[in-house]
């Protein structure tokens, strides 16, 4: 088996550097660009934004991987000449270098004398003015009964444009007119709602079903798979009786009817993938105090008994290269409640190195806003933790890192789920070829569920959002990090819910964006009302020194960590910064 817990995907290039290590993975030479200044109307030519390519050819949604590399500006212009090179000869990066097969060949909508974007911008600000943002109008009757596959819109913008109508910009505008044509920063929230949404999740955890209750205390022992590195589970006869925690002697509590035996060291299985330290480390981390991490397991894990869970042993499997990829759907929901509404389906891409509950309230703060805004109705989430050949610092083995996603959401969610899809593949795959396998599992004909049934029988497509936090999306602008097609794909095609993150300023970056701004109402600023700002640079940081973690993060999660060894010692680039 391969070091990274991979057995049959392609082996880990050596290092060669910075560039060099895997075409794939960003930073790649020759990006997307910011520009300050009105921005140019650009546009994906419909078919090619419609168009839905699998999710192993590229080649529609971005330029050869290759040519990310070291291509200057003239091979841009070629392909994108007739309209786009406007822009483009504008907002060249300072190297001047340039993707080779921009994919962006349509013509540009000339601004037509009916088209009033900032007007209508500003007009829909009255209409809705809750939490310090604007959100649009639930979509008409006509927008959302539109059953039409994608492609059928055709208005030069394609399905963006028919989507981003109603994914509304959340700038708020001076009223006074002296203040006319500036966008300030967002005030305070203005509330008016008189309670905040009540969750499912919070509603049925008052109310669990008795299924799930008695599944959650039948004395049958999760599958193997679940387990994990957990080598064995003994239940105790009454689940009344709290569990006395003595990690050293091996056994751990999980619930109050479970006990679970730590794995033994000598158990290869349960070492899987994990570091294996020196002897020289051991030492260090004793003397460094790693013992206090032995105090973790002092809580229960969140238990949500009423969460539906996977009933296909999970991901290892199909991880380890033993059983065919399969998108989980146990908590997708298939009907909508209100069919004004738009289904949508929320998915994360990150690295999730480990996932903390800052990477679950995400979740939450998008959902708040999603409510308030009654145009959409949540259908489901999902985290797309990114493979192991993204090369970042810091990054555990993507099966660890997808089990740990699915440990945080086990049981503190009824609607989040893991896709190990992305993680699984043998290279790296961007954002955007990742939100198209998304499309394709969710509203595909051929293995996809063809979209939501409605209750007249027909199928709606679920409309697919990107949820990321203020720093990814400020990433954006980073020469050589995203390609201006991929970009247009993903905020134009799909679109964005963005979480305020401390120390970005996504209201300043949303304006001076140009492809950002112009899809600006296919995108979502999320503010955070409590800020949290938990990293998952500094929770691994905090492993290697041996601090305690909890509360970082869930019990389950910091227990697998503590269990696979995770981040005690290879982590040597991780910084607090
Ligand atoms: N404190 C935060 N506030 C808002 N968004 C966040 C915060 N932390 C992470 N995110 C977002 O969560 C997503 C996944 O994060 P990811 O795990 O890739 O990065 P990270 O948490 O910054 O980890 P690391 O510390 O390893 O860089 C990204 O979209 C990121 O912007
Ligand atoms: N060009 C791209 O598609 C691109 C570039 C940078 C990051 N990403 C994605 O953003 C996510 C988070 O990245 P970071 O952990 O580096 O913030 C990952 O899922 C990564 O794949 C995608």
């Amino acid at each position: 088996m391969a070091a990274n817990g991979f057995k049959s995907f392609a082996p880990v290039l050596p290092g060669l550097g910075l560039h060099s290590f895997h075409n794939d993975s960003p930073p790649f030479a020759g990006a997307a660009t910011s520009e300050q200044g009105e921005p140019e109307y650009l546009s994906l030519e419909s078919s090619q934004i419609l168009s839905s390519p699998s999710p192993h050819d590229d080649s529609q949604l971005a330029p050869e991987r290759n040519n990310y590399m070291n291509h200057n500006g003239n091979n841009h212009s070629q392909s994108s000449s007739t309209h786009h090179s406007n822009s483009n000869s504008n907002s060249s990066n300072a190297s001047g270098s340039r993707p080779k097969n921009i994919n962006i060949n349509g013509p540009i909508p000339q601004r037509s004398p009916n088209d009033h974007s900032d007007e209508d911008l500003s007009s829909s600000r009255s209409r809705r003015l809750l939490s310090g943002y604007l959100f649009g109008n639930p979509p008409s009757s006509s927008e959302a009964q539109d059953n039409s596959p994608r492609g059928s819109h055709g208005n030069g913008n394609g399905h963006s444009d028919a989507q981003g109508q109603q994914g509304r910009i959340l700038i708020r505008r001076p009223s006074s007119d002296s203040e006319e044509g500036r966008y300030p920063l967002p005030t305070p929230p203005i509330f008016e709602r008189d309670s905040p949404p009540l969750s499912e999740a919070f509603k049925s955890y008052s109310s669990p079903s008795a299924q799930h209750q008695s599944s959650i205390l039948s004395p049958t022992p999760p599958e193997p798979e679940h387990l994990n590195g957990i080598s064995q589970i003994s239940l105790n006869d009454d689940p009344a009786e709290t569990d006395t925690i003595n990690a050293n002697s091996g056994t751990v509590a999980v619930t109050n009817a479970t006990r679970i035996k730590k794995p033994d060291p000598e158990d290869s299985d349960s070492r899987d993938g994990a570091e294996s330290p020196t002897e020289e480390q051991i030492h260090s981390h004793e003397e460094s105090g790693y013992d206090a991490l032995n105090g973790l397991n002092d809580g229960e894990a969140d238990l949500d008994t009423s969460a539906p869970q996977a009933t296909d042993g999970g991901s290892g499997a199909y991880l380890r290269g033993e059983v065919d990829y399969s998108f989980p759907r146990h908590r997708l929901r298939k009907t909508m409640k209100d069919e004004s509404k738009i289904p949508l389906v929320i998915v994360a891409c990150g690295s999730f190195s480990p996932p903390t509950y800052l990477h679950l309230r995400m979740f939450e703060m998008a959902k708040d806003e999603i409510i308030e805004s009654q145009t959409y109705e949540i259908m489901a989430g999902y985290y797309s933790p990114v493979s192991s050949y993204y090369k970042k610092s810091g990054l555990a083995p993507a099966n660890h890192r997808v089990r740990m996603c699915e440990l945080a959401v086990e049981h503190t969610s009824t609607w989040l789920m893991v896709d190990p899809w992305e993680a699984g593949q043998s290279e790296y795959q961007r954002t955007a070829i990742v939100l198209d396998h998304f499309d394709e599992m969710l509203n595909g004909g051929k293995n996809g569920e063809g979209g939501v049934v409605m209750g007249d029988g027909k199928k709606r497509r679920y409309k697919i959002m990107l949820l990321a936090g203020g720093d990814l999306i400020e990433s954006f602008g980073e020469p050589g990090v995203w390609s201006e097609p991929d970009l247009h794909v993903i905020l134009g095609r799909f679109g964005c819910l963005i979480v305020e993150r401390a120390g970005s300023d996504v209201w300043a970056f949303l304006l001076s964006h140009d492809i950002l701004y112009h899809h600006r109402r296919n995108v979502i600023v999320i503010k955070q009302l409590i800020y949290n700002d938990i990293s998952s640079t500094k929770v691994r940081l905090f492993v290697r020194r041996g601090m305690s973690i909890k509360y970082l993060l869930p019990n389950s999660v910091i227990q697998y960590i503590y269990d696979n060894k995770l981040y005690r010692y290879t982590d040597v680039k991780a910084t607090i910064g």
